[in-house]
């Protein structure tokens, strides 16, 4: 791929990982997020889908990883969603399953640069995560009992340490994604209000007073780690 561009320095554009086992509600919140904060939707598994369409080397070659629950290499996922952000024209991004694992991570950090303001972790057992893809029904070759399968191991293998990661440097915000879909957007909605006021108010104190971009993005810590796929 071409070189796709930056944002300008010193613009400050916010960013939300949004991370979680195949078929925890990852896009279905984002969708509410959308509607109620104002963030940009971008699925890391939506821009592949498309980009797997094109007849090319590399649309076969995603296809073809896709379809075996397999991540494409981090440097192309990281110069999609790079592109697909500056298209936007807006300052604020849900990345939805991103960072996959811990080359993903680092790929992002050396070619992006924008410390993510939290990470949202929907934590839900793999038994629920089986029944919701395999009721599902939208079509995707990845929707069958194998891949789901290896979806699962790759994200415990892979996407568990990003998480801890973030768990660690008191980034990660987790919600209990077994809940119903409503019950879920509660939870999210009251972190996302948290970061709303904070950053407000860090934009209205005095420049000498306002708090360094980490403390002012940060709402408090998820719970310590009781989830289901975390033990
Ligand atoms: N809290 C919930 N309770 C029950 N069903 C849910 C809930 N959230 C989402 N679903 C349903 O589960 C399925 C998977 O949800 P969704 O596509 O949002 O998950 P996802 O994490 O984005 O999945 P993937 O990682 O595979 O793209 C959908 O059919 C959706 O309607
Ligand atoms: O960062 C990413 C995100 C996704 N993939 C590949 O896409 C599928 C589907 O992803 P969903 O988020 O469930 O839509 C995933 O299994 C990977 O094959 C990726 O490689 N890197």
């Amino acid at each position: 791929m071409d070189e796709v561009g930056s944002f300008p320095p010193g613009k400050k554009i916010a960013v939300v990982f949004v991370i979680g086992g195949p078929g925890s509600g990852k896009g279905t919140q984002c969708s509410m997020i959308v509607k109620q904060f104002g963030f940009t939707h971008l699925s890391a598994g939506d821009l592949l889908r498309e980009e797997a369409k094109s007849d090319t080397e590399q649309g076969t070659m995603i296809k073809n990883l896709m379809r075996e629950g397999k991540l494409v290499p981090s440097e192309l996922i990281v110069k999609l969603l790079l592109k697909a952000m500056l298209q936007s024209g807006n300052d604020k991004f849900l990345v939805d399953g991103f960072p996959r694992n811990e080359e993903n991570r680092q790929a992002y950090e050396s070619i992006i640069k924008i410390e993510p303001d939290f990470v949202l972790f929907i934590d839900c057992p793999k038994e629920e995560l089986e029944r919701r893809i395999l009721n599902r029904n939208q079509g995707r070759d990845d929707d069958n009992i194998d891949t789901i399968r290896r979806r699962f191991e790759v994200f415990q293998e892979s996407t568990l340490p990003v998480v801890q990661y973030y768990e660690k440097r008191r980034k990660l915000r987790r919600v209990d994604g077994a809940k119903s879909a409503d019950a879920v957007f509660k939870d999210v909605k009251a972190i996302f209000t948290q970061l709303n006021t904070q950053n407000e108010a860090s934009a209205t104190a005095s420049p000498h007073s306002r708090p360094t971009t980490a403390a002012a993005g940060n709402p408090s810590p998820s719970s310590p780690a009781s989830s289901c796929v975390l033990l």
